[in-house]
């Protein structure tokens, strides 16, 4: 099979034009069949916040509501996502933006109601994803850029969490290419002591995931975007790797990049 990287990039990267530069030339460096997932929650809070919409996350996915929606639909769908694929014709890659709503891509269902209503907030399953198209699309030589939003196939745009749709994608496509999935944010990878750059852990298997979450070593967005690792790595994706946005470069180059994720109990 041939090889594709599916990255992920976070707000805190999308935020800074340096990093976002530096990001999108070494993704075009790298070789391969590549699709990019982009989210920007933090740019959506700022924009709400100056447009007088309170921004409300809990566990650290945003309630939606409708007038929300059309907040997250501008900023990642609009500003954010087209200049990501302006800047990356920029550098030689024929980029195309994409919601899940595009070319029906990725359909989602619309989080049940339980303790907490989210609003129009999606949630993927593993048939969301359509991977034969997203497949035909870079074999005709795009390279697609997901933003974080889906729709239902009724006509609703949803927010979707850019890890999990980053994971979806992995997952579907995994079937068809040997697939690497890469979380890239603005530290070295998953650190010991989170102040530390040089405290980074090469290797996490699901038992010392276990024993970092319980030491409290691990906490906040560290912990949907893990156990949306170690889901495609159970679900068939060949590799999983969380590392910083400026040092994608070293993937390229063979050099020890990141946190690797591994099924295996040797850590
Ligand atoms: N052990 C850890 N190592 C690195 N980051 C951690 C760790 N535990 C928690 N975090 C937090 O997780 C955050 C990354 O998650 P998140 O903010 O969701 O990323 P993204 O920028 O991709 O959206 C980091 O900014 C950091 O604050
Ligand atoms: C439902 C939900 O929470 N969606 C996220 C989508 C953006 C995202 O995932 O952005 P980062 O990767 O930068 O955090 C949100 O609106 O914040």
């Amino acid at each position: 099979m041939k090889p594709l990287y599916v990255i992920k990039i976070g707000g805190n990267v999308i935020d800074n034009s340096e990093n976002l530069y530096h990001f999108l030339k070494d993704f075009t460096a790298l070789d391969g069949y590549k699709i990019l997932v982009h989210g920007g929650g933090k740019i959506a809070t700022q924009i709400s916040e100056q447009l007088g919409i309170e921004a409300k996350l809990v566990d650290g996915r945003r309630i939606t509501d409708i007038e929300t929606l059309r907040v997250v639909t501008m900023v990642y769908a609009g500003l954010i996502n087209k200049n990501i694929v302006a800047q990356l014709q920029r550098f030689g890659t024929n980029a195309i933006g994409l919601t899940g709503a595009d070319g029906n891509f990725i359909k989602a269902v619309k989080r049940p109601v339980k303790t907490i209503d989210y609003g129009f907030v999606g949630d993927l399953n593993n048939s969301s994803v359509n991977a034969n198209n997203i497949s035909n699309l870079m074999e005709a030589g795009f390279t697609p850029v997901f933003c974080a939003l889906t729709h239902d196939g009724d006509g609703q745009m949803l927010n979707t969490n850019a890890d999990t749709i980053a994971s979806a994608l992995a997952v579907a496509l995994a079937k068809h290419y040997d697939t690497t999935l890469i979380y890239c944010f603005e530290k070295k990878g998953v650190l010991k002591d989170i102040n530390d750059e040089d405290s980074l852990i090469r290797e996490i298997n699901p038992l010392r995931y276990e024993e970092l979450k319980k030491e409290h070593i691990i906490h906040s967005g560290m912990l949907p975007k893990l156990d949306n690792a170690f889901t495609a790595i159970a679900c068939g994706v060949k590799a999983v790797v969380i590392g910083k946005s400026d040092e994608l470069g070293k993937l390229g180059n063979n050099e020890p990049f990141g946190t690797r994720l591994s099924k295996s109990n040797i850590s």
